[in-house]
């Protein structure tokens, strides 16, 4: 490799930690800011460790770990928008409230779609061990 292909891969590398870095600031901004991402965060911790007491199977995790990211991705994306429009449109407009509904029904699908999910997985092994419980 010439020095400018290292120059190019360094560069890139640089850029790479820094989104990184800005990634992890709205990280921290959503769950400082946002009680709802830090009830949804609860919720993806208590979904792994059900996951892992019942030792559910590859494709299981599988729809665990895809409705976590729904859930967050779209809580992330709610509270830059809810930001935006705070920015944008400080005083009352019908739109800015459209905008804020909108984002806010999207939360609110990922999270039905997530707990009808956790139903269809953890319910059946729920009731199956308190079965044996009793
Ligand atoms: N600038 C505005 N103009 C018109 N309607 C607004 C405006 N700001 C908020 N609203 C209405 O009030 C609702 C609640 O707004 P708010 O800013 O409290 O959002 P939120 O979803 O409750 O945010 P958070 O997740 O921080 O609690 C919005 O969904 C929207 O219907």
């Amino acid at each position: 490799m010439v020095q400018k292909d290292y120059e190019f891969v360094f560069l890139s590398m640089k850029r790479l930690i820094s989104s990184f870095g800005f990634a992890f600031k709205g990280l921290r901004y959503a769950a400082k800011t946002q009680p709802n991402f830090r009830i949804h965060l609860a919720a993806g911790i208590t979904a792994v460790t059900l996951g892992l007491c019942f030792k559910i199977s590859t494709a299981e995790w599988l729809w665990v770990m895809a409705c976590i990211a729904l859930v967050l991705i779209t809580e992330l994306l709610n509270t830059g928008l809810e930001t935006l429009t705070d920015l944008v449109s400080p005083t009352y407009h019908e739109k800015a409230g459209h905008t804020k509904d909108a984002g806010a029904a999207a939360v609110v699908i990922a999270a039905l779609f997530s707990v009808i999910t956790g139903a269809i997985i953890f319910l059946p092994k729920i009731i199956i061990l308190f079965g044996h419980a009793a």
